[in-house]
């Protein structure tokens, strides 16, 4: 079994593919490192939308749009690592949207490694 990655927030802020090449974003306390995603240029919604919360959070706006099964498994082949847990709570990463998702005691472990996409 591979040891998760976790990164810290001004790590994860540095990358927002704005001033460093890499895209990342932050999906329920999962952070996911999107650039090739972005330079394939296939995302429905335009490149835009993702590059506006390169760095930060978008579990929010990624639920509100209503995404697809399929959007969903797309994401997930871009997970990197998971948020430090000292800063799940703060700053760019504080995501009120998925509190404490990725840890819940409830969960089984293959809902852990899934960041919470199947169930
Ligand atoms: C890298 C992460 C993302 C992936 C893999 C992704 C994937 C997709 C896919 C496959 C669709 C087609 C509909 C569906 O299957 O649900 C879609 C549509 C859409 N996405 Fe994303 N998405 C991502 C992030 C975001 C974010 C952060 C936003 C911000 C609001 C967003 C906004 C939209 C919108 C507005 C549509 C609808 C476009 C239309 O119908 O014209 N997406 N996305």
């Amino acid at each position: 079994m591979t040891d998760i990655v976790y990164y810290r927030t001004e790590e994860i802020l540095k990358n927002d593919g704005k001033s460093a090449e890499k895209t990342w974003i932050i999906f329920k306390n999962c952070v996911y490192d999107v650039t090739d995603f972005l330079a394939k240029d296939e995302h429905p919604g335009g490149i835009d939308l993702i590059l506006e919360y390169g760095g930060k959070c978008a579990t929010k706006a990624f639920n509100d749009v209503g995404h697809s099964e399929d959007a969903k498994n797309m994401l997930a082949k871009y997970k990197i690592g998971e948020v430090a847990q000292e800063d799940r709570k703060i700053g760019i990463a504080k995501d009120k949207a998925s509190d404490g998702e990725v840890n819940k005691l409830t969960r089984s472990c293959l809902s852990r490694i899934t960041c919470g996409f199947l169930n």
